[in-house]
């Protein structure tokens, strides 16, 4: 728990001048600064927090975080108010260890995983091995904090003030184990450098949020920073050979001298040699240390068996035995809106609601679900506005490649022209069929699969909403699916 007040040098600060006031709160906004808070004015990509600190000194400000720019920006309102000030050429940083220090406790065992698609599917899987263990764990991102202890969150990764909150919290209501997601996003603007890590995975790295990175290399070096910086030098990277990305973040990790397990189907410390598929599962071999294992699993889609082991590789080197590890798999249950069964016809073709929203995991969700799938695949895709707009042709593309047939609809336009959007996608997908109306598109999905067909709603999985400029319109594709099929079946009453 925070403390009431503590000085400024105890959270490791020297403000210019030796000036040392209490501090009584952290603020990354002006508008949420309190008598006697610090507040962080960081650069931003619309305007310089330091264009606040007027407003945060009325508002109490005792002390003032910022970097060079800042300080010259708000010069003059520093020297007036008489604010501690402390300069730094990486106040993003120096927030997160200040948030680490104020709020103190976090649980003891913590993992973080990094990679395009499968952080949150790898980080619940973590979640729910520990559990399984009798741990008490908690896991950390897009879908909020989930497990012994549960709290929304409006972000993948928390800026550092809300996740040491929300780590603080979990380890004062007993936490001791927590998996967490390291969005590119959270890693470039160093939201996680104040956690303590024992391990960190890496799941894959393609195509998204190139709107915010602008190249690949910047994307990829976001996501590097997870083993070349904050894994500490006693941590253990986990990684996914199969994707040559992996092999450089093995070698990023080995450099700074971090112990290192590979996880692959070619090769690997812990590998993936066989997969059989069923209408509800899949049984798997694989073998670690020289032994082999065979293990059922009761999860939609070969990709699950490798968020499944790379889930293993980081329990594992957080200090599990191996055997007892491999023996919570046939436990182990679908993450909300990841290939997740959502309804069944009459008919038995069943809908699976998805959360791909990048090219490759719109391909990857559909060639998993094939072996699964006896007739034919339909695909209901979109894109979301204020997004990476380069990806819209090539997801379309990845539906059209992938599936027998596809629906265009909307997913989130936000600020942007929901029809402009659609016709980026159909690039991609010119066969398709275009349904704006999301609901709409479900239903018409649903209608065109017979026996031993199935659909994948892709896009929104654990979703509640629809955005359309700022407003959020309730919207739930499990739930919509349902609906689809209890009209369709005639099961409305
Ligand atoms: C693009 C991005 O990451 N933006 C982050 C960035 O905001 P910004 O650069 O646009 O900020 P700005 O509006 O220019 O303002 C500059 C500074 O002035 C401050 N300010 C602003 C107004 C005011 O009245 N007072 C004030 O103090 C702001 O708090 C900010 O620190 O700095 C802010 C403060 O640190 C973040 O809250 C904000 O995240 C926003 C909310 C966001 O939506 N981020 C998304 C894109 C994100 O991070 N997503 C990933 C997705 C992961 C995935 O899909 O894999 C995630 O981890 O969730
Ligand atoms: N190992 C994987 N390889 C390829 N695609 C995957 C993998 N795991 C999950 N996916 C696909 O990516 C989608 C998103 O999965 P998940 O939510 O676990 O990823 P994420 O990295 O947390 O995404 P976000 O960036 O939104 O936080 C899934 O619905 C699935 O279609
Ligand atoms: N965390 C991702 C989720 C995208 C999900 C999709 N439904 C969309 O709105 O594009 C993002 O914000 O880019
Ligand atoms: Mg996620």
């Amino acid at each position: 728990m925070s403390p009431s007040s503590v000085s400024l040098s105890s959270l490791g600060l020297t403000a210019r001048g030796g000036a040392n006031p209490d501090i009584a709160g952290l603020a990354v906004d002006s508008r949420l600064v309190r008598e006697g808070f610090l507040f962080a004015a960081l650069p931003g990509s619309r305007v310089h927090g330091a264009e606040f600190i007027q407003y945060a000194v009325r508002m109490g400000a005792a002390a003032v975080l910022t970097d060079a720019e800042g300080a010259v920006i708000a010069a003059d309102v520093m020297a007036e108010a008489g604010v501690a000030v402390i300069v730094t050429d990486a106040p993003r940083e120096v927030l997160s260890r200040t948030a680490a220090l104020w709020f103190g406790a976090q649980p003891a065992t913590m993992v973080a995983v990094t990679g395009t698609n499968g952080k949150t599917s790898v980080s619940t899987f973590v979640r729910q091995i520990w559990i399984e263990m009798g741990l008490s764990a908690v896991n950390l991102g897009t879908t909020g904090v989930e497990g012994a202890w549960t709290a929304p969150l409006a972000h993948t990764t928390p800026e550092p003030i809300t996740l040491h909150r929300a780590l603080a919290d979990a380890a004062a209501n007993g936490i001791t184990h927590g998996a967490m997601e390291a969005s590119s996003h959270g890693l470039d603007q160093r939201r996680l450098d104040g956690v303590t890590l024992k391990a960190a995975g890496f799941t894959n790295f393609t195509q998204d949020h190139l709107d915010y990175h602008e190249t690949f290399e910047a994307y990829f070096d976001a996501k590097a920073g997870l083993f070349a910086r904050v894994l500490p030098e006693d941590g253990t990277a986990v990684v996914n050979i199969d994707d040559p990305k992996g092999v450089e973040m093995a070698a990023i990790a080995r450099a700074r001298g971090c112990a290192v397990i590979t996880v692959g189907r070619d090769g690997g410390d812990l590998q993936l040699s066989g997969q059989r598929f069923d209408a509800t599962g899949q049984d798997l071999r694989f073998s670690w240390c020289g032994k082999d294992y065979q293990k059922r699993l009761e999860l939609i889609g070969g990709f699950q068996a490798e968020n499944v082991l790379l889930a293993c590789g980081l329990v594992i080197a957080c200090g599990a035995d191996a055997a007892d590890v491999f023996d919570t798999l046939p436990h182990l249950t679908t993450v909300r809106g990841r290939m997740q069964l959502a309804a069944t016809r009459d008919n038995g073709a069943a809908v699976f609601v998805d959360y791909a929203h990048t090219p490759d995991a719109i391909a990857t969700a559909l060639k998993a679900m094939r072996p699964h799938v006896m007739g034919r695949l339909v695909a209901i895709v979109g894109a979301g506005g204020d997004r990476d707009a380069t990806k819209r042709p090539l997801m379309g593309a990845a539906a059209a490649e992938h599936a027998d047939l596809v629906i265009v609809t909307d997913d989130n336009p936000r600020s942007e022209d929901p029809a402009v959007i659609r016709s980026a996608v159909l690039l991609g997908a010119p066969d398709a069929t275009e349904v704006g109306d999301r609901a709409e598109a479900i239903l018409r999905g649903v209608d065109a699969i017979g026996p031993g067909d199935a659909l994948l709603v892709a896009g929104k999985g654990h979703e509640t909403g629809q955005t359309v400029g700022d407003d959020v319109l309730p919207f739930d594709d499990v739930e919509q699916a349902s609906v689809a099929v209890a009209a369709l079946d005639g099961r409305l009453t």
